[in-house]
């Protein structure tokens, strides 16, 4: 199915959700200093073909204009003509489309997810046991333990994306990039905010949990 063929009001669907999104994360102080992106898929997927509209790049997210956003296709091109730029991190989006066939993603820099991604650098991946709100994730067994995967972050955006089919995790619907912020996934908006806020909430838990543990 080609571009030409989404009508629409499935995009104005898109761009509406999205919206509605950036401004509630906007309020929460979710994009310092003009970071974090976010992404929703328009229309059927396959491997093969899909495409997603996309924050446009270096914009203040806290502002609404008829320029946030754009449509670009699986290579991450515009789908339609514009002067706006995709996301300088629209590969990754790319990638973890491509491999999951999700709804959405969300993309957040946060005091809590930098910090314990380099804490646990070297285990290449954040642990978590016995939080609640691991359902949070749609993971329900008892007193589950997850390890939350993370990347190496590198300045060249399209280096790190290799490394996205070694680390994702299907059980757990994101990843860290070093030092740099969480993407979160979803079937649609509703399930990536759920995960993205899942995990915010479990990073603080985890680095205020290493503080009282090494106070014993
Ligand atoms: C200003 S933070 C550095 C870029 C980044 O990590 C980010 O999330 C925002 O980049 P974009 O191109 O999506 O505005
Ligand atoms: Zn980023």
């Amino acid at each position: 199915m080609s571009f030409a063929n989404i009508t629409k009001e499935q995009k104005q669907l898109v761009l509406g959700q999205l919206t509605a999104i950036k401004s509630d994360f906007a309020s929460r102080g979710f994009f310092p200093g003009t970071s974090g992106n976010l992404s929703m898929r328009v229309g059927p997927y396959s491997q093969e073909e899909f495409y997603f509209a996309v924050t446009a790049s270096g914009k203040d997210k806290s502002k609404s204009t008829p320029e946030d956003f754009l449509f670009v296709d699986r290579n991450g091109k515009p789908c339609e003509s514009t002067s706006l730029k995709p996301s300088a991190e629209t590969v990754i989006h790319n990638e973890i489309y491509r491999l999951t066939g999700c709804g959405a993603i969300f993309h957040i820099h946060s005091v809590y997810n930098s910090l314990v991604s380099e804490w646990f650098w070297e285990r290449r991946a954040v642990p978590v046991k016995g939080v609640e709100l691991i359902k949070g994730l749609n993971i329900w067994e008892e007193d589950a333990a997850i390890d939350i995967p993370i990347l190496s972050n590198f300045a060249d955006v399209p280096r790190i994306v290799p490394e996205i089919p070694e680390r994702l995790n299907s059980r757990i619907p994101g990843i860290l990039l070093r030092n740099h912020g969480i993407y979160a996934w979803g079937r649609d908006a509703f399930e990536a905010k759920r995960h993205l806020e899942a995990f915010e909430f479990l990073f603080e838990y985890v680095y205020r949990w290493e503080l009282l543990r090494n106070r014993k």
